[in-house]
């Protein structure tokens, strides 16, 4: 098993951790950009009140409730919408890297669900309107660009960005395990990322000298 990677129920009996529960909502989707790229799934992501990418969830107390009922629980707050979440929808667990010194006491524990496009669009829409952290813990919810333009825009440059813990490579993982791109789309859009994150350094010194 992977490094830090656990069974649900290894992770389930490490006492004195804390445990995240997140998921991935995805579709399949027959819209095209401009009328002629296929756009072919939706994947949600959402930025996070601490300006960091990440995927809907949050912390659960398995003492108190199911890793999936807790789930279930905070997607409610952060969707407003209900999103059943199950046991077989679960995908991996893994202790958090440490942040400093201290070992990590964190283990993360990541679903994924696939649903109607419409309801997509249902989750998209409630979240903005009726859930109780939109504009507090949740700033919106946004779609991943799984395409790529000649300039390596979409997906190459959405990876750029700021990812809260895993949740870049849990993102990636998912689109190669559930082959909604394959390796060398991939591999193609992190190029283009990791160029647009060096340009985005030197963006970043230059508007510091104005302050
Ligand atoms: O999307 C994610 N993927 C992996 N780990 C994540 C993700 N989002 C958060 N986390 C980690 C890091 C956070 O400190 C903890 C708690 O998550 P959070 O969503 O912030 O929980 P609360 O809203 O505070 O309940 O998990």
């Amino acid at each position: 098993m992977a490094s830090g990677q656990l069974l649900r129920a290894e992770a389930l009996a490490c006492t004195g951790h804390r445990h995240a529960c997140h998921v991935m909502l995805y579709s399949d989707t027959k819209s095209q950009l401009f009328g002629r790229i296929p756009i072919r799934h939706v994947v949600l992501m959402q930025v996070r009140f601490d300006g960091l990418l990440g995927f809907p969830g949050g912390l659960v107390d398995p003492s108190k409730e199911t890793l999936e009922a807790g789930l279930t629980r905070e997607l409610l707050e952060e969707l407003g919408v209900a999103v059943p979440v199950s046991e077989e929808d679960h995908v991996e667990s893994r202790l958090a890297p440490a942040v400093s010194a201290a070992p990590s006491n964190l283990i993360t524990h990541f679903y994924v669900k696939k649903m109607e496009e419409e309801q997509i669009r249902e989750v998209e829409k409630a979240s903005a309107s009726t859930a109780v952290d939109h504009g507090l813990e949740v700033m919106g919810m946004v779609r991943v660009p799984l395409f790529s333009t000649k300039r390596g825009g979409g997906l190459g440059f959405f990876l750029s960005h700021s990812f809260i813990g895993n949740a870049r490579s849990q993102l990636i993982n998912s689109l190669l395990r559930l082959h909604l791109l394959s390796a060398p789309e991939l591999q193609c859009a992190l190029r283009s990322s990791l160029k647009m994150h060096a340009q985005s350094a030197e963006d970043l010194k230059a508007a510091l000298a104005l302050c």
